[in-house]
């Protein structure tokens, strides 16, 4: 019997939760007997609304919405960033949070999936107002996190000195310090080397192992990447030292544009400094709209979701897009893609090299013993790599996209463990 639509969220076919839904009914074909579950995977197990109240720095009291979703815990306590954004709603967190789930059982971590969000323009509030706000809302979302429950971690305009007052506040609450209930946090705070660059670096992986199979050559590739903040930046670095070309690069201040190739490092900086791309000496501007026009081998979303649309697929000239994102491309634009041969490896795999170090930060803390960057980049590549092996053979044997595949995968593993946890009487 079919199951009412839930109440509280109102999704269209190219919203975050709308698109999640499509990705799931896209994979039960390909469940067997595990479809019976299938509805689990279509309703969040919990989902906490909480009111952030603080003073702000004239006296003034301000409320911000603040959410915490775990979607689904079958597999281990939930796992899943943060985002400070205006544009935050409890749907999109549903989403973030689904595809979270799919993430770890992709890679395999002992995870569940979770997210969390506020509604805030972080920018426009100074650095005490937002440690008041992340204080409040780490009290309030208290009651359902901790290290064997759910652990936070960075996401969009979240970074480790928001972790470390995250780890702070709950750790005062209970009365003792408890680094593993959030990961990303600063090195000397329990911190993993190699965390911050882990997701970018992951995209890199995909990518290169993508590439490698489509027999495209990194050397002398051009590359466009949308969102140059920690995950963009961070695998532009890498496609760079592998003697790609990154050829364009849009954030939320515009879009740059250099046919022999940015200065990649020097972009960093400038980014540092100045809070975003626009201006870089090393390049022309273009109009925002045109980037989806430019002529690329790869193209890597890592901004926000919804921005591969139907339109916009039908005029991305890349071979391969890494989603870095979650949920950059809606469905509609996946079938374009498909049709026109162009090979996406979607967030689900394409992104997990955050959670990855992420679980080696968690696993570090609880033992106290803290890895070399080195054997930290080694494990995720090979973490990365063999997952991407059997999702690629999953791909080819039912003839359908890395990101079905990697549904089959991960839906495999999370209804297996649903099933055989059981129903409660
Ligand atoms: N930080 C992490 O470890 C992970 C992040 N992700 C995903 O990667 C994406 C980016 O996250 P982060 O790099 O962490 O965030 P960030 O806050 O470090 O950077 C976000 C970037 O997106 C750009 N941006 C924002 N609005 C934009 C717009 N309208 N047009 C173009 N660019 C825009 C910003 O200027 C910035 O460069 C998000 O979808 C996030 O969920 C996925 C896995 C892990
Ligand atoms: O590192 C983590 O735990 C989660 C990162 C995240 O939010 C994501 O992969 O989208």
């Amino acid at each position: 019997m079919s199951q009412a639509a839930l109440s509280y969220v109102h999704p269209t076919p190219d919203s975050p939760w709308g698109t999640y839904l499509s990705q799931v009914d896209r994979v039960a074909p390909y469940l067997g007997h595990l479809a019976r579950w299938i509805e689990t995977l279509k309703r969040p197990k919990r989902a906490l609304i909480v009111d952030i109240p603080i003073e702000l720095d004239n006296g003034s009291v301000a409320h911000f919405e603040g959410f915490r979703v775990q979607h689904n815990l079958s597999r281990g306590p939930g796992k899943g960033g943060v985002r400070y954004h205006p544009d935050v709603t409890l749907e999109e967190v549903m989403a973030l949070s689904a595809w979270m789930t799919v993430k770890t059982a992709a890679v395999n971590l002992p995870y569940g999936g979770a997210k969390g969000g506020i509604r805030i323009d972080p920018k426009q509030y100074s650095r005490k107002e937002i440690e008041r706000v992340t204080r409040r809302y780490t009290s309030e979302i208290g009651i359902i996190i901790g290290p064997q429950q759910d652990i936070p971690a960075p996401d969009v305009n979240t970074n480790g000195q928001i972790m470390a007052w995250m780890m702070d506040t709950y750790s005062m609450n209970v009365g003792g310090t408890a680094t593993g209930v959030v990961t990303g946090k600063p090195i000397h705070l329990g911190g993993s080397l190699g965390r911050v660059k882990s997701t970018g670096r992951g995209v890199f992986v995909t990518g290169r192992e993508a590439a490698r199979r489509l027999g495209m050559n990194l050397e002398g590739a051009r590359v466009a990447v949308q969102g140059f903040g920690n995950v963009g930046s961070a695998a532009a670095e890498l496609f760079a030292q592998s003697g790609s070309k990154v050829v364009a690069v849009q954030d939320h201040t515009g879009t740059i544009v250099n046919e022999q190739g940015l200065d990649v490092a020097a972009l960093t900086a400038w980014v540092k400094e100045n809070g975003g791309v626009a201006g870089f000496a090393g390049s022309e501007r273009m109009a925002d709209e045109e980037f989806w026009d430019v002529r690329c081998d790869i193209l890597v979303p890592a901004a926000l979701e919804g921005v591969v649309t139907a339109e916009r697929a039908q005029r991305i000239t890349a071979k391969l897009v890494l989603e870095g994102a979650n949920g950059p491309t809606v469905p509609s634009a996946d079938d374009i893609l498909a049709d026109r041969g162009v090979l996406v490896v979607p967030d689900v795999i394409c992104n997990a090299g955050g959670v990855t170090v992420s679980y080696f930060e968690w696993v570090q803390d609880f033992s106290s013993f803290f890895w070399t960057e080195e054997e930290i980049n080694v494990r995720l590549d090979k973490i990365m790599v063999d997952a991407l092996c059997k999702i690629w053979d999953t791909a080819d044997k039912h003839k359908i996209t890395l990101r079905t595949a990697t549904f089959a995968v991960a839906c495999e593993r999370i209804l297996t463990a649903r099933e055989e946890r059981g129903l409660y009487p």
